[in-house]
Order: structure tokens, then sequence, then C-alpha cells
């Protein structure tokens, strides 16, 4: 049983025609995203916004209409992944490195649904090191700043080098025990000059589609 493939395939429900949607980013939304393009060839008239290049690069594959931001002020939809949820609907986003597209285009979503596999559920926020998207100018002070707000900052690197986001930006992960505040923590490291954004999304998500190993779907809203 594909987990990821359950819980992204599901969330194609909440689609109908004529919507604009918010394409995420990731394994799991990758399944929504491919069943979306199965209903467009089958005559669903939407269009889409991608979180990221990689999902616009799938988007096109699939055949989805895609609309650019400027054109519009609001979406009808978002669908997207997340690294945790508990379950006060508090996610910790951006282990694909798309948090930031991800959090403007969900907070011009009327509904956001996020879609994981059950080994995205926690109880408490923090095991997954939350991902904070910094300017590359000064990095070494942010990191240091990061620190003091109780965390280990690690610069996320690919093939030895330090990862670019869609952006230009760096992203350090930083490891806290736990997270027990996510909204003073949010806007905490947000006030930090090097930052750009976190991927703690509070009270964004409306509906989590949670895939279980047995088949299983449970909804949390
Ligand atoms: O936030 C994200 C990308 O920035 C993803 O939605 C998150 O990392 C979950 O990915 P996956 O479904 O591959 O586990």
């Amino acid at each position: 049983m594909n987990s990821k493939k359950l819980a992204g395939e599901k969330a194609v429900q909440y689609v109908k025609d004529g919507m604009i949607i918010g394409l995420g980013t990731g394994s799991t939304v990758y399944w929504t995203i491919k069943k979306l393009g199965e209903l467009v060839r089958d005559g669903l008239d939407i269009r889409g916004i991608p979180t990221s290049k990689n999902t616009e690069e799938l988007a096109i594959e699939e055949g989805i209409p895609l609309i650019s931001l400027s054109e519009i002020g609001q979406l009808d939809i978002t669908i997207d992944g997340a690294d945790e949820v508990n379950p006060d609907l508090q996610l910790i986003k951006g282990g694909g490195g798309a948090l930031l597209r991800e959090k403007l285009i969900a907070s011009i979503s009327k509904r956001l649904v996020i879609v994981v596999d059950e080994s995205k559920c926690v109880s408490r926020l923090g095991r997954f090191p939350l991902p904070v998207e910094v300017t590359p100018f000064g990095v070494e002070i942010t990191s240091k700043q990061l620190q003091v707000l109780g965390c280990t900052p690690k610069l996320r690197t690919k093939k030895d080098i330090p990862y670019k986001t869609d952006n230009g930006n760096y992203i350090l992960d930083c490891s806290f025990s736990s997270i027990s505040e996510p909204i003073e923590l949010t806007n905490k490291i947000n006030m930090l000059p090097g930052v750009v954004e976190n991927g703690l999304f509070v009270n964004m998500a409306e509906i989590i589609v949670v895939a279980k190993k047995d088949g299983h779907i449970d909804y949390l809203q």
C-alpha cells in the first residue's frame, strides 16, 4: 500500500470545475498533481499555480493549465504536503525547500488541504528540523541569532555546496528538541532581519488527509 499515493489522490475530491488551485511540492502531492492531470485530460476545467519549479515542470508535463499569480487575487484551494502535522493542524513544511512559495500561495487560498501519510503525525512539533529560508548575505549571523532561540541550525547542502531555493536563498534546518509554542516561535524567527520565511504553518490548514498503512483515511479538521 502506497500511503503517499492514497492521500495524494484522495484530495482531488475537494477540486471542482472552474477552480484556481495552488499546487504544492513533494512526493505526496505529486500524486494529487498526477490525478489532476488525468482529470484535466477527461475534461476538468482548472488553472494551477505551482509552488516550485519542480511542480511547474510536473504540471506542464501533465497538461494542467497554469495561471500566474499576477493575474489573480485569490485561489480557491491549495493542496500540499507537510513534514509534520500536530492535532491542532499546525505544520512543519519546507523539507523540499519550497516553503516560501508554499506559504505565500497558501496565504491567499480559501482552503489549504494537506496530504500526508501517518508517519507525519506527531503530538508535538519539532522532531523534524524546522526549515528556515534565509538570505545568503549574513547567513552566519542569522544562524547565531536562530541559535539564541533554542535550536541548532544546520546549513542545507546539495553536492557539498549550499542548497539554493527557487528564490536564490539558503535554508537553515533548525533542530529544536520540541516546539511547544509554534505561534510565538514563528513570530520570533520572522523578526530576524536575515530570515525570509520559516516552515511553521500555523492557523492555515483547514483539512489534513492522513493515509494509514492499512489503507484507511483519517480527516483532521
Ligand atoms: O514542504 C514541502 C516542500 O517544501 C513538502 O510538502 C514536504 O516536505 C513534504 O514532502 P513529501 O510529501 O515528499 O514528504
